[in-house]
């Protein structure tokens, strides 16, 4: 292959040095194999992003295989496998119906089948369920796979608060990046414009453009002409943002809705949930940048829509209005999704306590007394205000 013939260009997207964009096309170069894909997961997020995936491994046979497998946590529908539903009407009837799936994306039940000669792997499952996948993983997946993570929470344990993409390095001893940013699943599986935020950091072990993935190859695999995609480093900065902008702030955010609040109340919390997600990363996470929760997808612009349109809003509304436990109505309403606000706030409390840092978050606190320890709503403003004055 010629030197020109064996590039492609990736015009429809900008890769960012920084945040400068540049609206050049980028060059890529073909792959000496192409690299085959797997998405780990078949939820709401993860069917939608394995349909992206899936498009553009169609569209760039000469950097990655055709074929995608989707490792789908098996369930019956009716009747029906719904590995076999997905397979044949080429749909998630359960976790994202009415959207049309490429034919290229192949439904498999058997998680260690699905990463049988995988370079890349997309992980996408409610982050409840990442140890006791990566522990089935453990030994099947070869050091050369690069990954990565489109879940968002912490895992939390032993060894304190860790990054998702963190996690599944340590476990499985693979490179890992995440994805993270404004997506609602429904809206991106409907094709409505969204941006994501992609970070990768270069391995040490790098094998070399047209070998291995970099940031090039990542554009390829994640940018649509409705997804756009920002590929930078700062994993942990868009960790953060993904983990805690739900769990602890957003949930709390609706409730002023629920309450007959207004606006100026949501602003208020949003407002100081940012600066409580901001906190915890120059804690926890020092090598996070602190322009990534302002200028990222990842960043407050995934606050604001996931306050203004998410699950765990939605199961909020419903908490305020009904007085009803959060589970009752994460079930009620999300018919197996998983509302994971409600286990990240806890998880977060913990950590917390543990650090002796809890008066340094009133907001995140303040969520948590009132999921857990059926602390009044309505109280919020003097929860926050009280533990103001603690710190003074
Ligand atoms: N849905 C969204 O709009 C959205 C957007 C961006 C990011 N995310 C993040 O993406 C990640 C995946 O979310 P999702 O929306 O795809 O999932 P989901 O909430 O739709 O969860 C359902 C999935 O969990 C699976 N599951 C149930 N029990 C299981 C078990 N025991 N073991 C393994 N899997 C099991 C189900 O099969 C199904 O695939 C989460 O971290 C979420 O925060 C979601
Ligand atoms: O529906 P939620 O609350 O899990 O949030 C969805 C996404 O994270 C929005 O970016």
């Amino acid at each position: 292959m010629s030197a020109a013939a064996d590039r492609l260009n990736l015009t429809s997207g900008h890769l960012n040095a920084g945040r400068k964009r540049s609206s050049s096309s980028v060059s890529l170069k073909a792959a000496e194999k192409p690299f085959k894909v797997t998405v780990i997961g078949s939820g709401n997020w993860g069917t939608t992003i394995a349909k992206v995936v899936a498009e553009n491994c169609k569209g760039y046979p000469e950097v990655f295989a055709p074929i995608v497998q989707m490792w789908v946590f098996e369930e019956e529908i009716n009747g029906e496998k719904l590995t076999e539903i997905i397979n044949t009407r080429h749909q998630n009837v359960k976790y994202l119906p009415g959207i049309t799936l490429p034919d290229n994306l192949v439904a498999n039940p058997d998680l260690i089948d699905s990463v049988k000669d995988v370079d890349i792997i997309v992980f996408n499952i409610p982050h409840q369920f990442l140890p006791r996948i990566c522990s089935q993983l453990k030994g099947h997946v070869d050091s050369h796979v690069r990954a990565i993570s489109c879940l968002k929470g912490f895992e939390v344990g032993a060894k304190g608060v860790q990054l998702l993409s963190s996690y599944i390095t340590e476990e499985l001893g693979i490179q890992c990046g995440a994805l993270s940013g404004a997506n609602i699943a429904t809206e991106v599986a409907q094709e409505h414009w969204s941006e994501t935020t992609v970070a990768y950091h270069i391995p040490k072990d790098f094998r070399g453009e047209g070998k291995d993935v970099d940031h090039k190859v990542l554009k390829a695999l994640f940018h649509r002409p409705y997804f756009h995609v920002s590929v930078i480093e700062d994993v942990a900065g868009i960790s953060i943002c993904g983990a805690l902008k739900k769990r602890c702030c957003l949930r709390l955010w609706f409730r002023p809705k629920g309450l007959g609040w207004g606006n100026n109340a949501s602003a208020a919390i949003q407002r100081v949930g940012l600066g409580e997600i901001i906190r915890f990363g120059q804690m926890f996470f020092p090598e996070s940048r602190e322009e990534t929760y302002y200028q990222e997808s990842a960043g407050v612009a995934d606050l604001i829509t996931t306050c203004a349109g998410g699950r765990n809003v939605k199961v909020a509304r419903l908490m305020a209005t009904s007085g009803k436990d959060a589970w009752e109505c994460e079930k009620e309403l999300l018919n197996g999704q998983s509302a994971q606000g409600l286990i990240t706030c806890k998880e977060v409390h913990e950590w917390l306590e543990t650090c002796g840092s809890v008066e340094d978050f009133p907001l995140f606190e303040a969520v948590y007394q009132i999921v857990y320890n059926n602390y009044p709503m309505k109280n919020l403003p003097d929860m926050i205000e009280e533990l103001d004055l603690h710190e003074d």
